[in-house]
C-alpha cells in the first residue's frame, strides 16, 4: 500500500484564500516542499521543525481521521502542503475522496505537475514572486496551465500571487500577462508569520490590504483580477490548524 506524509488534518474551517474564499472545508496538509520561500507561512512542513508530527498514513486512514473530525458536516475537502504535487501516490488520496462524494480543492505552487490533478475540482497555482527567492520555471508553468486548459480537465483553475514588494506586483502582472483568461486573484503577503500579537498583525495586514487595493484600482493593466487577504489570518492571526 501507498503511504502519504501527512503534517496536519484539520476542520471543518473556511477556505481563507482564492478562488473559493469562504468555503467551508476540511484541510489535509502534506509534508514536504521542493521550494523554500523567505516568507512561507508553512514552513514547519519543509524545514525540519515539524518533522516530529509527520505520520505516513494510507488514503482510508485520512478518510476516517477527516471524518472523526468533521462528522457529516463536511463535504469539502482542500489539499496543501508544503507541495502535494510532488507526491504520485495522492492518487489513492483523491479515489477515496471521489469515492465519497467530496469537492477537492488542491494549493500547489506549479512546479510539478500530477496525473491526478484532473481530478481535483478547485485547483490553485500559486507561482513565487521574487520577494520568495524562488525562480518560476516558465516552461514548467507553460505545461501545466495548458493540461489545466485542456479538455481533460474539467474543474476550475486560478493562479494567485501574493504581494509584499513592487517587483512582487510587477511578477503579478507578468502571470496575469501571460495567461490572460485564467481566472487571476492577489494576495496580501503575511510579512510576520510567526508573531502571536494578533492585534498588531491584523491591523497592520488591513493596511497592507488596503494599499493593494489602491494599486491595483489605479492600474489599466490588471482589470480582471480579484483583491484577497488571507481570512484566515484577519480572524484568528497566525494559529496553525485553522
Ligand atoms: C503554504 S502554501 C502551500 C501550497 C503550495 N506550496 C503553494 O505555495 O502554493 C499555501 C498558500 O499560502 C501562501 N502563502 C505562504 N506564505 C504566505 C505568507 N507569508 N503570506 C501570504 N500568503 C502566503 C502561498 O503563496 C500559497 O498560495
Ligand atoms: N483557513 C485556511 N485557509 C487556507 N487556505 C490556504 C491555506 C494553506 O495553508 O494552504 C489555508 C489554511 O491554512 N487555512
Ligand atoms: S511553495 Fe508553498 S509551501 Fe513551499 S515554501 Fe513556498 S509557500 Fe511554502
Ligand atoms: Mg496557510
Amino acid at each position: 500500500m501507498s503511504k502519504i506524509p501527512v503534517m496536519e488534518i484539520f476542520g471543518p474551517t473556511i477556505q481563507g484564500e482564492g478562488m473559493v474564499i469562504g468555503q467551508k472545508t476540511m484541510f489535509v496538509r502534506t509534508a514536504g516542499c521542493d521550494y523554500s520561500c523567505s516568507w512561507c507561512d508553512s514552513s514547519f512542513t519543509w524545514d525540519g521543525t515539524g518533522k516530529h508530527l509527520i505520520r505516513q498514513m494510507e488514503p482510508a486512514q485520512i478518510w476516517e481521521e477527516l471524518k472523526s473530525l468533521g462528522g457529516a458536516k463536511f463535504s469539502h475537502v482542500t489539499i496543501s502542503g508544503g507541495n502535494p504535487a510532488l507526491l504520485k501516490n495522492l492518487d489513492g488520496l483523491v479515489t477515496v475522496l471521489k469515492e465519497n462524494n467530496i469537492k477537492l480543492c488542491l494549493e500547489t505552487q506549479g512546479s510539478k505537475w500530477q496525473e491526478w490533478m484532473t481530478r481535483i475540482d478547485e485547483l490553485t497555482l500559486s507561482p513565487k514572486p521574487p520577494s520568495s527567492g524562488m525562480i518560476t520555471n516558465y516552461e514548467k508553468l507553460d505545461d501545466i496551465v495548458g493540461r489545466l486548459r485542456s479538455s481533460d480537465f474539467t474543474g476550475n483553475i486560478s493562479l494567485k500571487v501574493v504581494v509584499f514588494t513592487d517587483e512582487d506586483y510587477e511578477f503579478a502582472r507578468e502571470i496575469h500577462n501571460r495567461y490572460p483568461g485564467v481566472p487571476f486573484f492577489v494576495q496580501v503577503g503575511n510579512e510576520d508569520p510567526v508573531t502571536t500579537d494578533n492585534g498588531t498583525l491584523i491591523a497592520s495586514l488591513l493596511q497592507k490590504y488596503e494599499t493593494l487595493i489602491d494599486k491595483v484600482a489605479s492600474d489599466q493593466e490588471l482589470n480582471d483580477v480579484k483583491v484577497l487577504p488571507q481570512l484566515h489570518t484577519l480572524l484568528w492571526g497566525n494559529k496553525r490548524g485553522v
